[in-house]
């Protein structure tokens, strides 16, 4: 490849992506829901925000390191659940755990993760000493759920992340169009019995093929008082996934959740919601004076993207689609590339703006687009 072709953004990455995998597997990753406004809007969001440089600061040192639920880490920017990373790479989950835990990231794993939380946490070095979470999905079946929180707990994950905007599946049209189902020889490393054949779960529901994906495992009958029961079952800290109005990010710290991740799911289940960057300064506002912290993924593919939420208030942020380009570019290697890509990015936003630690970075650096409107300055001097 000649050297002007290497790929150096997200962008970059996801082309290659698109080049290597096959049509139904990119497009199960790449696609939102509906006419996919929110997926576009999460992105677009970025744009609506400029950042106000300061100079004449010395910038000759740089930390982007920070914590999470009181555990350090080396990089803002963390690793959100998505599910299947074996249709990406053949490491599938091994290579992206490998690869966080190098990186002193935070690794989130999915509840359909190709590999099992038990591989998971044993593919890094130190099992238990890397920063992994674990996402799970509430299902029907609450004995299987209690099962994957008790197993999660006595493997050393640090938090358990509670999806709470799935109780039905989003309308993936592109998926619809390709008939995308989970290949016969991936499993569902949290579920499946290696030598079963058909892959049905204990529930007696098959979890491969278009079953893996369409069936209603997910109970949507889940309501406030679950959480209270997923509490009394573990003592990790528990993250509530998909807090969308200040109401319920109170409803959220009330119930005694230790983080909130600000998410439309990537723009895959309502479509015609607002973005992450949108909504999070009114969760940020209703978590103020708790201990509860608030984090936001969808839609970040630069460094100004991170340092943008960070601006806004969140302690963290997460990536989804990117890790995955990373995976089909290279697996271990290629997420290592797209964090090696964000976290120089970030540097050097904050270079750029002024500032040199993560804590330092406060929404005193950001203003709406619209503050410098011609039109509103022109017409006031008329
Ligand atoms: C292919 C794919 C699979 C996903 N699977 C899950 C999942 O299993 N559990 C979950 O809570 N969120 C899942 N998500 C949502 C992500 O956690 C995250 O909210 C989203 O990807 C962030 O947006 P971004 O991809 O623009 O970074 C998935 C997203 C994608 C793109
Ligand atoms: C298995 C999938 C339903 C996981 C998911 O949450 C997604 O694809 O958005």
């Amino acid at each position: 490849m000649p050297v002007s072709s290497l790929p150096l953004t997200i962008d970059d990455y996801e082309e290659l992506a698109q080049k290597s995998l096959n049509a139904s597997a990119y497009g199960y990753f790449r696609s939102g829901a509906d006419s996919e406004l929110t997926l576009q809007r999460n992105k677009q969001a970025y744009d609506k925000l400029l950042i106000r440089p300061k100079v004449l600061v010395d910038v000759a040192k740089i930390d982007i390191a920070t914590t999470i639920l009181g555990q350090s880490i080396r990089t803002p920017i963390g690793i959100a659940p998505t599910a299947f990373h074996a249709l990406a790479h053949d490491d599938g989950e091994l290579a992206t755990a490998r690869a966080s835990a190098a990186l002193g990231s935070c690794y989130c794993a999915s509840t359909y993760s190709n590999y099992s939380m038990t591989d998971i946490s044993r593919a890094v070095n130190t099992p238990g000493g890397a920063l992994q979470w674990f996402q799970l999905y509430v299902e029907k079946d609450r004995a299987t759920t209690a099962n994957l929180v008790r197993q999660c707990e006595k493997l050393g994950y640090k938090a358990l992340v509670v999806t709470v905007d799935r109780p039905r599946l989003g309308r993936r049209l592109t998926d619809a169009r390709t008939g995308f189902g989970l290949p016969r020889h991936l499993r569902q490393g949290n579920f499946d019995d290696d030598d079963d054949d058909n892959k049905v779960g204990k529930d007696g529901i098959s979890r491969t093929g278009q079953g893996a994906y369409l069936t209603g495992q997910v109970d949507a009958s889940l309501t406030w008082p679950d959480l209270d029961w997923l509490r009394s079952l573990t003592s990790l800290p528990i993250v509530i996934k998909g807090i969308f109005r200040a109401e319920d990010a109170s409803l959220a710290v009330k119930h005694g959740v230790a983080g909130i991740l600000v998410s439309n799911h990537g723009g895959r289940q309502l479509d015609g919601c607002p973005s992450t960057l949108e909504v999070l300064p009114e969760i940020v506002d209703a978590c103020r004076n708790t201990n509860v912290e608030v984090y936001l993924d969808g839609g970040i593919r630069k460094g100004t993207d991170v340092f943008k939420a960070l601006a806004l208030g969140a302690k963290a942020v997460f990536i989804g689609r990117p890790v995955i380009w990373g995976l089909a570019y290279d697996g271990e290697k290629g997420v290592k590339r797209i964090f090696d890509s964000l976290n120089y990015d970030l540097r050097l936003a904050m270079a750029l703006a002024g500032t040199t630690s993560i804590d330092k970075i406060t929404s005193d650096y950001v203003v709406p687009a619209s503050y410098y409107s011609f039109e509103k300055k022109l017409a006031s001097k008329m």
